[in-house]
């Protein structure tokens, strides 16, 4: 019987299976059904996808996400503070700050500690956030250097859309009430309306002052999560992009599973801040 050592982490109830492959094997073709597998909560673990904490050459470690449908992203907010998490109390790496490698290219965390040396939270400069049309990427823009307040439409609903990538793409739409939001009926048609050729994240905010913000997220290839730390940075930058917000300002982000802080520096990178915590540790059996 083969298993696979895992840790089940989330950051603000988005959570994820998460894999040290500096000890554990995988083979790549088994990757994408492994998330599947394993995200499944009724015959797997249940989780919303996969993240392996892997080797790396331009850093101490790596992170590779799998959404819970085994499609790839390149970046992922809330992995990676819980993967800064694991990296310190795992002794991967043994400073408080360090770089870790995403597909979308090299980010820095840095961590803060409570009185027993363990991980509370996590600040994580994410880069600058990517806005031409092409590079999201977004459909039907070419002629456009951003996408700001937008009118679009899906299935039929008009709505203005801010379209933002932080490593992976987003899609922003402000809303006078969260509550209403039409998270359920829309989620599924934005995220694979052919505009995205890469499919998007669809968020939808509401604005309850400069500095505040509720925030409901339909993931690409997980579809409803309880936070989006990349989707949280994309609404904040939204936000400043439609002078809701400010730059240099901390900017708290309402999740279903609590507050991120991010605050979009004049210097252009975008930094997030959170929590990130372990729910238990096991051996899968791989079937
Ligand atoms: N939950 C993540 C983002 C995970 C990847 C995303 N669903 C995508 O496909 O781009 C986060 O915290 O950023």
């Amino acid at each position: 019987m083969k298993t696979l050592r895992f840790t089940k982490m989330h950051g603000l109830g988005n959570n994820y299976i998460y894999v040290n492959m500096f000890q554990e094997t995988i083979l790549e073709g088994d990757l994408a059904s492994l998330a599947v597998a394993v995200s499944n909560p009724y015959t797997g673990i249940g989780s919303d996808g996969l993240i392996l904490i892997c080797p790396s050459e331009m850093a101490p470690v790596k992170m590779r996400i799998f959404n819970n449908d085994g499609s790839e992203a390149k970046n992922c907010g809330n992995g990676l503070r819980s993967v800064a998490k694991y990296a310190y109390e795992n002794s991967i790496v043994n400073e408080t700050e360090f770089k870790i490698e995403t597909l979308g290219g090299l980010v820095t965390a840095k961590l803060s500690l409570d009185e027993e040396n363990k991980v509370n939270s996590v600040t994580v400069n994410m880069g600058n956030p990517i806005l031409v049309p092409d590079q999201i990427p977004v459909k039907g823009f070419s002629h456009k250097d951003t996408i700001i307040d937008e009118s679009v439409s899906f299935a039929e609903n008009e709505l203005k859309m801010t379209a933002v990538s932080m490593g992976n793409p987003h899609a922003v739409f402000f809303v006078d009430n969260i509550e209403e939001a039409p998270l359920h009926s829309l989620g599924p048609i934005i995220e694979k309306d052919p505009m995205f050729p890469d499919w998007v994240n669809a968020e939808f905010v509401e604005m309850v002052s400069d500095k505040e913000m509720h925030f409901q997220v339909w993931e690409r290839g997980s579809g409803i999560t309880q936070a989006c730390g990349t989707g949280a940075c994309a609404a904040a930058v939204a936000a400043i992009l439609n002078k809701k917000a400010e730059r240099d300002t901390d900017i708290t982000v309402h999740l279903a599973g609590g507050d991120l802080i991010i605050n979009w520096h004049s210097s252009g990178d975008v930094y997030m801040t959170g929590p990130a915590e372990v729910i238990c540790t096991g051996e899968y059996v791989i079937r």
